[in-house]
């Protein structure tokens, strides 16, 4: 073993301690980084470090995609790994190809993990990857979090991704690869203009001569990704003195939220309409700007299928109704990605579909419950046909219950995980 590879895979290890799992899974594509990571991993293994486990997802997309991951299996049966490939078969044909591939991806290695009792899965990103994706986010004004760049570490369902190359060049990783022999798969993509990231290695190669280099961007993103961290932890401090949980709403007193410098605002609100509405990712921008503008403003504004409404005392997120007015799942499933029946009668045919003015009719008392008519139009009630058959979250049970799967705790752990 080189030196060079000794003092890289001590750097890996640093990413996971103090606490480094026992076993760890690796993702392994065939390219130069993450062939790279494995390579490190392993020799980590070899010299105390977590067990290693490998997985390649054949995408099925090229020619040889079957091939590359053979030799991945190949590669690491020599050195004593354990290797399994995944297929991708379940694509419809819907929606973006690149961006649909990535999402698989993730979830089949999610379910891999599940099946191997692993909680924590390397990927091969790297200092290079990472001052790309710092000056693409540029290129777009991004503001704090968009200038983070890439998570070092993020959870998806139980297990942990994590990214320990980031302060790694890929030109040292190529290095250990030429030193043991080993092959790599070069992505025909890496050179096609018509990405913006090979637009913005190029970039990087300009820029260089200036003194803007690939590690002072890296740095830069992990002083952001700081500043991030602690922004979100203000905003942690200041839902815990400022919100309310009210019938699936979250609720801000005014002079609180008036209190708050902008970011630590912006950050409460777009995680607010993130918890709501269930989205994969919060509103950003020019929509976010306006959003907060509406808040401290005081006037009325709908985003992300959320609707904000004010007092004089006070600033309410709401599901809006128009978002969830053709939504009806069977009794049985979860309704808007949040509330599914706790107990009711076995009654077929009966489903879940928002209260809208018909079911408020149907439920004169709705007003007892105190929550406020937007909120009522938007809650989940049980139906069968055109016909109410209760409305627990309005104060008519009628032997049925509704719950939240979506709670407090869950809240917050959204503001804690940045
Ligand atoms: N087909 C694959 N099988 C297994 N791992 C993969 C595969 N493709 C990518 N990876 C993992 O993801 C890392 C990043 O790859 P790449 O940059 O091509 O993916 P990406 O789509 O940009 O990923 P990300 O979603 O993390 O941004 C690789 O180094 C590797 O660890």
């Amino acid at each position: 073993m080189t030196q060079d590879a000794t003092a890289l895979w001590h750097q890996i290890a640093g990413h996971f301690q103090p606490d480094p799992p026992r076993r760890l899974g690796v993702a392994v594509s065939g390219g130069s980084d993450s062939l790279a990571l494995l390579t490190l991993l392993g020799d980590w293994w070899e010299n105390g470090g977590p067990e290693v486990l490998a997985v390649t997802v054949d995408h099925g997309l090229r020619a040889d995609s079957a091939n590359e991951a053979a030799e991945v299996a190949r590669i690491c049966a020599a050195r004593g790994i354990s290797h399994h490939t995944l297929h991708w078969q379940d694509w419809d044909g819907q929606g973006n190809l690149p961006d649909q591939a990535r999402r698989a991806r993730y979830r089949l290695m999610v379910d891999w993990a599940g099946a191997q009792g692993l909680g924590d899965i390397a990927i091969g990103h790297t200092g290079d990857d990472q001052a790309e994706t710092f000056l693409m986010r540029l290129a777009r004004g991004a503001g704090v979090d968009g200038l983070s760049a890439m998570r070092a570490r993020w959870q998806q369902g139980d297990v942990w991704f994590h990214r320990p190359m980031l302060g790694l060049r890929r030109e040292a990783l190529r290095e250990v690869l030429r030193a043991r022999d080993v092959g790599w798969v070069d992505d025909p993509t890496n050179d096609d203009r018509t990405y913006a990231r090979t637009r913005a290695r190029a970039a990087l190669r300009a820029l260089d001569p200036l003194g803007i280099t690939v590690d002072g961007l890296a740095d830069v993103a992990r002083k952001m990704t700081d500043v991030r961290t602690t922004l979100y932890g203000y905003a942690f401090d200041a839902a815990q003195e400022i919100l309310r949980f009210d019938a699936g709403d979250l609720v801000l007193t005014r002079a609180g939220f008036a209190a708050l410098c902008p970011e630590v605002a912006r950050r409460l609100l777009q995680s607010m309409l993130g918890w709501i509405s269930g989205a994969e990712y919060g509103p950003r921008g020019r929509a976010m700007d306006g959003f907060l503008s509406a808040a401290y403003a005081g006037n009325g504004m709908t985003l992300q299928g959320c609707l904000l409404s004010v007092t004089t005392s006070e600033l309410r997120v709401t599901r809006e109704y128009k978002a969830v007015a053709d939504l009806r799942v069977p009794v049985g499933d979860v309704w808007d990605g949040r509330w599914c029946v706790g107990r009711g009668p076995d009654m077929a045919g009966a489903e879940l579909a928002a209260l809208g003015e018909a079911g408020l009719r149907a439920c004169p008392d709705w007003r007892l419950g105190g929550v406020p008519r937007s909120t009522a139009l938007a809650l989940p009630g049980v139906w069968l046909g055109d016909e109410l058959l209760a409305a627990p979250l309005a104060g008519w049970a009628n032997g049925w219950s509704i719950r939240a799967l979506r709670d407090e705790q869950e809240f917050y752990k959204t503001l804690l995980s940045h």
